[in-house]
């Protein structure tokens, strides 16, 4: 029976007698060692250990066989081929009734398949799955060894944190698979970039961040980060697509910039959102005024959330007049912050803060449903015809069910639609023009009509001047300002009013100020200008009186 379990058994066995010489090992041992029974039976025991520990480790092993009379434990074992396998092992001491050795049995199994299991697991927990890149996890532990070692040595570490420009588009455009292979692509750009022993890890998205061991100083951290742009300023070929792919990227350095891996972190990732104010596709060093910028932001964004409970937001309305008719016949809603009693903070003070939070979400629904209340209210008051419009940011315009919400509070509040119109930037088309076309078909179907706010200051194209139901282009005011002294003003105005008349959109002139900028528009036949000519933003019942009123002295 025991010879059937011996030689059926799954596991190695290795009998050796009291001198430690081998007497007997089991087909199982063959199968995992290689060697044959005939090249190891009569040997020394030592003959199957494996040069693959240190001495002290056999010393720990025998002295516990002595004082237990059993080891068990893992081994990295050789092959007859010299192949290293790891194996776990059990040695017992077999002592007869007299207490005396008479024998030693091991008995081992390869244990290579569940420390490859072990490893892999080990690496999905830190690596990241699509790129293969180390993630958040190794990443922070990463750097907290660099950290260690640089403070015992007394050296400078640099942590870039990197976010790429607009990556968004990729995937809403081409979709997510092809974004995936942008992603892949990106990530062995950046590991070309470093040296091996620096640390390439992404977070998740499109964010990747980088440990430079051993820098010496800002100017190296810098000459990576412009290395790193400079590779992918190289369009990425992904099916078929040429794609530009720009970063922006924050640094930091240790000790100068934070004394831990979350202070180090974070900073980096300020200095990153520096950047990508500053106009994307460049790199930021971490300053101690990003810091002092982020209390402010966070403080700005609990107070307008505090603003929108205590209902501290107003509206302004600035008219907007024909000039043919020399009326008014619109006005623009412009939000102000009535807080602190009587003083007002402008919206180029919150309005930003607004859109990076995203409260720009709730804050714009109430400015749009205000607003067309208004509307509705001079209606009832006799100023029939009378349109307002209202400034939608990039945020706002994105957001799920824009249109939805629109419909629905005009369906609510009663307001012709037709008296309502949408301001929206080139840039906030651009972002996605399958979706500009939705929302504005599905809200111009209805009525609402779409000015481009800022004409000329972005792409200026043509394209979506013929394919989007726009009608009407603000003449951004930087080039009203200086339209009698600075002749490339002069003709990009000219320009976009005869673009209007062939394309019959209507013009509008901003920022007038003067009656000679007033003058000159109409002799070029823009149809309305709205500016501080006519009158600043002001409370709605000013506007009011304005309208019943007129414009006096007339222009
Ligand atoms: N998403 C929203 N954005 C809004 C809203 N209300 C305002 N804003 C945006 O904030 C920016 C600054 O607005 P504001 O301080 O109100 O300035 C407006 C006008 O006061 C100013 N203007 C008008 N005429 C003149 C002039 O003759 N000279 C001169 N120097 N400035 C003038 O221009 C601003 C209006 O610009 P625009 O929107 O481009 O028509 C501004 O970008 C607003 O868009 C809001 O409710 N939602």
């Amino acid at each position: 029976m025991s010879t059937k379990v011996f030689d059926s058994s799954i596991e190695g066995i290795v009998v050796a007698n009291s001198d430690g010489k081998v007497e007997m090992v089991n087909p199982a041992f063959t199968k995992i060692t290689g060697f044959e029974p005939e090249e190891v039976l009569g040997e020394d025991l030592d003959v199957l250990r494996a040069e693959t520990h240190q001495h002290d480790f056999f010393e720990t092993v025998w002295e516990q066989l002595v004082k237990t009379g059993q080891w068990s434990g893992e081994y990295l074992n050789r092959r007859k081929n010299g192949e290293a396998y790891p194996e776990w092992l059990t040695i017992n001491l077999i002592k007869n009734s007299a207490g005396k050795v008479i024998n030693y049995i091991a008995i081992f199994h390869d244990i290579s398949d569940i420390k490859r299991t072990e490893e892999k697991i080990k690496h999905q927990a830190y690596h990241d799955a699509l790129t293969g890149l180390p993630n958040r996890y190794l990443f922070r532990d990463r750097l907290t060894q660099a950290l260690r070692h640089a403070r015992r040595n007394n050296l400078k570490v640099g942590v870039l944190f990197l976010d790429l420009d607009n990556f968004k588009h990729v995937n809403d455009s081409l979709g997510h698979d092809q974004g995936d292979i942008l992603l892949q692509e990106v990530a062995k750009r950046l590991r070309s970039c470093v040296r091996e022993e620096d640390t390439v890890s992404r977070l998740g998205g499109d964010e990747f961040t980088m440990i430079l061991n051993e820098v010496l100083g800002h100017d190296s951290t810098v000459k990576v980060a412009r290395k790193i742009m400079d590779a992918l300023s190289e369009p990425f070929s992904i099916s078929g697509h040429l794609l530009h792919v720009n970063a922006s990227i924050g640094i930091t350095l240790f000790p100068n910039d934070g004394e831990d891996t979350d202070a180090l972190t974070k900073n980096a990732d300020m200095a990153m959102y520096r950047a990508k104010d500053r106009g994307k596709n460049n790199y930021q060093l971490f300053t101690p005024s990003m810091n002092q910028d982020a209390m402010h932001r966070l403080t700005m964004e609990y107070q307008i959330r505090q603003g929108l409970e205590n209902n501290e937001f107003i509206l302004y309305y600035q008219p907007r007049m024909d000039l043919a008719l020399n009326k008014v016949v619109s006005s623009e809603a412009l939000v102000r912050w009535q807080r602190d009693g009587n003083r007002l903070t402008m919206p180029g003070d919150f309005i930003p803060i607004a859109e990076e939070s995203g409260l720009i979400l709730p804050l714009g629904e109430w400015i749009l449903k205000k607003a067309i209340s208004q509307a509705l209210a001079w209606q009832d008051q006799g100023l029939k015809g009378l349109k307002v419009s209202v400034n939608i940011s990039s945020r706002q315009f994105q957001q799920k069910g824009l249109a939805n919400m629109v419909a629905q509070t005009l369906t609510e509040t009663g307001l012709d639609p037709r008296l309502l119109e949408l301001e929206i930037t080139e840039t906030t088309m651009m972002m996605d023009l399958e979706k500009a076309q939705r929302v504005m078909e599905a809200l111009g179907r209805m009525g609402v009509g779409f000015a481009v706010d800022d004409f000329g200051m972005g792409y200026s194209s043509l394209y979506y001047l013929k394919n989007l139901p726009i009608d009407c282009l603000k003449i951004d005011q930087s080039f009203i300002r200086d339209l009698s002294t600075d002749p490339n003003d002069t003709a990009i105005v000219d320009a976009i009013i005869s673009l209007c008349r062939t394309l019959r959109i209507h013009s509008v002139a901003e920022g007038v100020e003067t009656r000679e900028q007033a003058k000159y528009l109409r002799q070029k036949g823009c149809e309305q200008i709205q500016g501080y000519l006519l009158g600043r933003p002001m409370p709605y019942h000013e506007l009011r009186e304005m309208v019943v009123n007129g414009i006096k002295p007339k222009l």
